[in-house]
């Protein structure tokens, strides 16, 4: 993942090439298969407000040509009165007046439509973007652990959250575009009626104009498409340069000038390219606009001429300048519309390719799941398991054969990346072995449903998550179905010593904790960890997993958490983390990894005994307190 503290020679240093290459008309057109789909989500987002809103655009289609033609009954009406004799009398005036009265009928209506429109345009434009967002929170749930540490998914995950406001702009456009389409259609039949040929000018009069938009939207679309790593850095940037998470430390290590910097340099590189892209556009949209203005006022010659030798009454003459003025700008806009839609196509398919992204670790739907054992007889086994992480060269655990046997409790031990907590997210299917496989109770735990098996394990990880919830919320997370259940909460919290951090809250289990939200307490991180660790007794697991659970906690709660845990535990199989040994000598057997491999395992007196490499971490440790 690209970070502000990796300045490899991939930093953006000069110029970034504009985009990558430029799309073909093919792959423009293309994108345009994305619709479809998207007019469906459109329409479950609300049937009701679609069917509405199209409703409303038919009707509004029709009435511009509606209304030209009502003006030009009543301007050869006018001048039909004006020339007819007066020696028959007083002409009627009312034929005129009823015309002006639908005239005047017809824009009163228009404009309501036009309204009517855009409210319906900006409800379902905000259903839309609310269930995207839900849909896309629900499928990033769904996703596996290793898919959200690789940065090209951040990347799709980027594109496709801001897709979700501006996609509602697509919808708009789209709706506008069919609606457009009658409207010209309508005018269309009554100018190719009076000559054809003047369509086909105004068609070729804004075919450059239609080229330029589609060219500059693509180009616009590949800037960003190849900027979304830097956008993201740059939120990144902007989020840690002023939170309350970080702002501790950067104040300390004085990071804001380092952070700003690179914000700096970042955002100024992207405004440059945008700037010149922009700029370009620009220029060129007002050259191609003159194109369009020529043909437009060379067909307006043509009919004035038309008007003139008497071959066309006046009230034509406005009828079809009118209609030839609405069509241009119609016209334009339907070409660069559609460039635009195009252009909005191809930022679906980031959309649509974020939804097609699918975990791997899922039940098999095909096979049937074999039910999992209550209670565990056997244990689970390390048949010669390995693991890589995605794009790491080395392996994190290799040649690993163990058994954890049903109800002990196993510690393990090992320096630094050993592979301590690797083990573990493979206990609970976060990953699935690279090589070799995990038995549970004979079969293979990829037979079992993960989200069954999930339920049994009980995991606190080192960095678990300090939740912006109240310390009742923050401990329900362990059973979140229970979030209610304040007598369960209360009991998870006493057998954590979390009940003790509770007691002297303002609000007690309504407390809000953390800084983030009005009136929130922070805690000290042996308080968190007292906390996270009832979250495990919330559970009721067959399987616990303790990875470094006391490391902030004192000497004395540190020995009265263990001393629970043995009782709080008893019958369950559990796993601890530690590199306090007055902690891991209480387990039954304690496992020994180096550089991911089995090293030995036994009980703590035994592997004293055997004087191996955990009596010499045992030695060195004790040495350091006498
Ligand atoms: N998400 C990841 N992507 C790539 N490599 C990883 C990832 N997590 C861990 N590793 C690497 O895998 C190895 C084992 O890491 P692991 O976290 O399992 O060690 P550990 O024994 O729990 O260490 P510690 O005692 O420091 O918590 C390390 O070399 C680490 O750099």
């Amino acid at each position: 993942m690209a970070s502000i503290f990796n300045f490899a020679p991939t930093s953006i240093k000069g110029p970034k090439p504009e985009g990558k290459p430029t799309l073909t008309v093919r792959e423009r057109f293309s994108a345009l298969r994305n619709l479809p789909e998207f007019l469906k989500l459109i329409w479950e987002t609300s049937p009701s407000l679609t069917l509405g809103n199209v409703g409303l655009r038919l009707l509004r289609a029709a009435l511009p040509p509606a209304m030209f033609y009502v003006g030009q009954l009543i301007l050869d009406g006018i001048i039909g009165l004006a020339r007819a004799p007066h020696t028959v009398g007083q002409p009627s005036l009312t034929p005129i007046i009823s015309l002006v009265a639908l005239e005047f009928g017809l824009a009163i209506l228009s404009d309501a439509l036009g309204r009517a429109v855009a409210l319906l345009d900006s409800l379902l434009g905000d259903l839309f973007a609310n269930r995207s967002s839900v849909r896309l929170m629900e499928h990033a749930a769904r996703l596996d652990l290793d898919q959200f540490e690789d940065s090209v998914f951040y990347d799709k995950l980027e594109r496709a959250r801001r897709q979700t406001l501006s996609r509602t702009v697509l919808m708009a456009q789209v709706l506008s575009q069919a609606q457009d389409f009658i409207t010209m259609a309508l005018l269309a039949v009554g100018l190719v009626a009076f000559n054809p040929w003047l369509l086909l000018l105004l068609l070729i009069a804004v075919i450059p104009a239609f080229w330029g938009e589609s060219h500059f939207n693509e180009r616009s679309y590949s800037l960003v498409h190849s900027w979304t790593p830097e956008r993201r850095e740059l939120d990144y940037l902007r989020q840690t340069g002023a939170s309350d998470e970080t702002a501790k430390e950067i104040k300390i290590f004085g990071l804001s000038d380092f952070l700003i910097d690179r914000f700096r340099t970042l955002s100024d590189q992207f405004y440059q390219q945008n700037k010149s892209l922009v700029v370009r556009r620009a220029s060129w949209g007002t050259f191609f606009a003159a194109i369009g203005a020529t043909g437009y006022y060379a067909a307006y010659v043509y009919i004035i001429t038309d008007a003139v030798r008497g071959q066309i009454s006046v009230g034509q003459l406005t009828f079809l300048a009118s209609s030839f003025r609405q069509m241009r700008s119609l016209l334009e806009g339907i070409l660069s519309r559609f460039s635009s839609v195009a252009e909005g196509a191809l930022y679906l398919q980031d959309f649509f390719d974020f939804f097609h992204m699918q975990p791997r670790i899922a039940r098999d739907e095909t096979r049937p799941v074999r039910p999992f054992p209550r209670p565990i007889r056997q244990g689970f086994t390390f048949d010669n398991v390995g693991f890589k992480y995605n794009n790491a060269e080395k392996w994190a655990i290799r040649h690993l054969n163990f058994t954890l046997e049903a109800g002990e409790k196993l510690a393990l031990v090992g320096e630094n990346g050993a592979g301590k907590t690797t083990l573990v997210k493979l206990l609970s299917r976060l990953y699935d072995p690279t090589e070799g496989r995990i038995l549970l109770d004979g079969y293979d735990l990829r037979e079992y449903d993960p989200a069954e098996l999930r339920q049994e394990i009980g995991v606190i990880f080192q960095d678990f998550v300090r939740f912006q919830l109240t310390a009742g919320q923050n401990l329900a997370v362990g059973r979140i179905e229970e979030k209610t259940n304040q007598a369960r909460i209360q009991s998870a919290a006493a057998q954590s010593l979390a009940d003790t951090v509770v007691k002297k809250l303002p609000g007690g289990y309504e407390q809000m904790i953390g800084r983030r939200f009005a009136g929130g307490v922070d805690l000290s991180g042996g308080e968190w960890q007292k906390i996270a660790l009832g979250r495990a007794y919330m559970r009721d697991a067959q399987l616990l997993i303790l990875d470094e659970p006391t490391a902030a906690l004192d000497a004395r709660a540190e020995h009265e958490v263990f001393q629970r845990f043995a009782d709080l535990t008893a019958g369950k199989t559990a796993v601890l983390i530690s590199h306090r040994f007055s902690t891991v000598r209480m387990a039954d057997r304690i496992l020994v990894i180096e550089h991911g491999e089995f090293v030995e395992i036994g009980s703590h007196a035994e592997l004293l005994a055997r004087g191996g490499r955990y009596a010499e971490l045992f030695q060195l440790q004790a040495a350091g307190y006498r």
